[in-house]
């Protein structure tokens, strides 16, 4: 296999860090505006992706949400996550672990249970079409109060044996992991798996607050962890995942240029990083992009992509054994592609 575009498309991966709300096409946000007849702010396609131009996270989070009110019912999140599984198994991905906002959906009165439906019908589809394994991560929208967080909590009860894990995402500034130490704590008790963005915006301080207050296992972007080397050390020490997402950093300025990417410095210091697309349909890119942007402006060569395949299953939330399967057909890809 000559070609690096192929090695990296085809090269087996789990994706880690993907907001399903951050997946609806232009295409599919105009399909299911008719079929709802909700108004959106956009007269064509064109339109929405010329709006997708951001300075900061709350640019982009406010078209965001604003994109969402299109998902009304379960088919429509059966939809969603349907096109998701579809592209992303195109680009070599056999595992996935999907976040989603709840809130943002329950305060427009769609239900929980709305929600759930769809989600979970198309993830039945996608494992027995494209032999994918999925998890679902819920998400607590950080800008909201810690009591909304225990109440949303409350409404995933019913749920629990088809949710892995929750995470925080939403406007980081401002709003620091020690706001949701508790609700974390009683996720914790209820058997799920704890995530949180912290270093995309906010300083290292909130990554210290994610590690000794949230007690994670894992950390959704980590970017500003770099500018403290105490910090980073601990990260490689203990083995903590990071879930990198270069096509989203680029957009959301938290780096200047794709050349400015840390991604080979988190390698080389021991850090377990990974390559995400958290947004594709604003981001300009699924997973197989970002390994490819990343791989151009950083030079990674076909050793850097596997390790960073193989910390994509590392940091998983699969069992042990279905790990070491996987990283065992990642070997075997090597041996004959690398
Ligand atoms: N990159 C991101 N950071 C914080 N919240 C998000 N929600 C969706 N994408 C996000
Ligand atoms: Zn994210």
């Amino acid at each position: 296999m000559a070609d690096l575009d192929t090695f990296i498309a085809r090269l087996p991966k789990a994706e880690l860090h993907l907001h399903i709300e951050g997946s609806l096409e232009p295409e599919l946000m105009f399909a299911l505006a008719q079929r709802n007849g909700v108004t959106i702010p956009f007269a064509s396609v064109e339109e929405v992706r010329a709006a997708y131009s951001f300075t900061r996270l709350q640019d982009f989070l406010d078209i965001y949400y604003a994109g969402a009110d299109v998902l009304r019912t379960a088919r429509d999140f059966h939809d969603l996550a349907a096109a998701y599984f579809d592209r992303t198994a195109a680009d070599g991905v056999v595992h996935a672990e999907i976040m989603f906002d709840p809130q943002t959906h329950t305060a427009r009165g769609v239900s929980f249970d709305t929600v759930m439906e769809g989600l979970l019908s198309a993830v039945a589809e996608a494992e027995a079409k494209h032999g994918m394994t999925v998890k679902l991560i819920l998400c607590f929208l950080r800008h909201l109060s810690e009591e909304e967080a225990f109440a949303t909590l409350e409404q995933a009860r019913p749920w629990l044996d088809r949710i892995t894990a929750v995470g925080l995402d939403s406007s980081e500034l401002g709003h620091p992991p020690e706001k949701f130490a508790r609700v974390f704590a009683d996720a914790r008790a209820l058997g799920l798996r704890l995530v949180a963005h912290a270093g995309e915006e906010g300083p290292p301080e909130y990554v210290h607050q994610a590690l000794d207050l949230l007690d994670v296992d894992r950390l959704d972007h980590g970017n500003r962890s770099l500018e403290d080397p105490v910090l980073t050390a601990r990260l490689a020490r203990t083995g903590m995942t990071l879930t990198v997402c270069p096509l989203s950093n680029l957009k959301l300025c938290v780096v200047n240029d794709m050349a400015d990417h840390p991604i080979d410095h988190m390698l080389r210091q021991g850090l377990r990083a990974t390559i995400n697309s958290d947004d594709p349909a604003y981001f300009g890119g699924y997973v197989a992009d970002n390994y490819r942007a990343a791989a151009a402006a950083r030079g990674l060569d076909r050793r850097d992509l596997a390790t960073l395949a193989r910390n994509s299953f590392l940091g998983s939330f699969l069992p042990d054994d279905a790990v070491a399967a996987h990283l065992a057909r990642l070997d075997a890809f090597v041996a004959e592609h690398g």
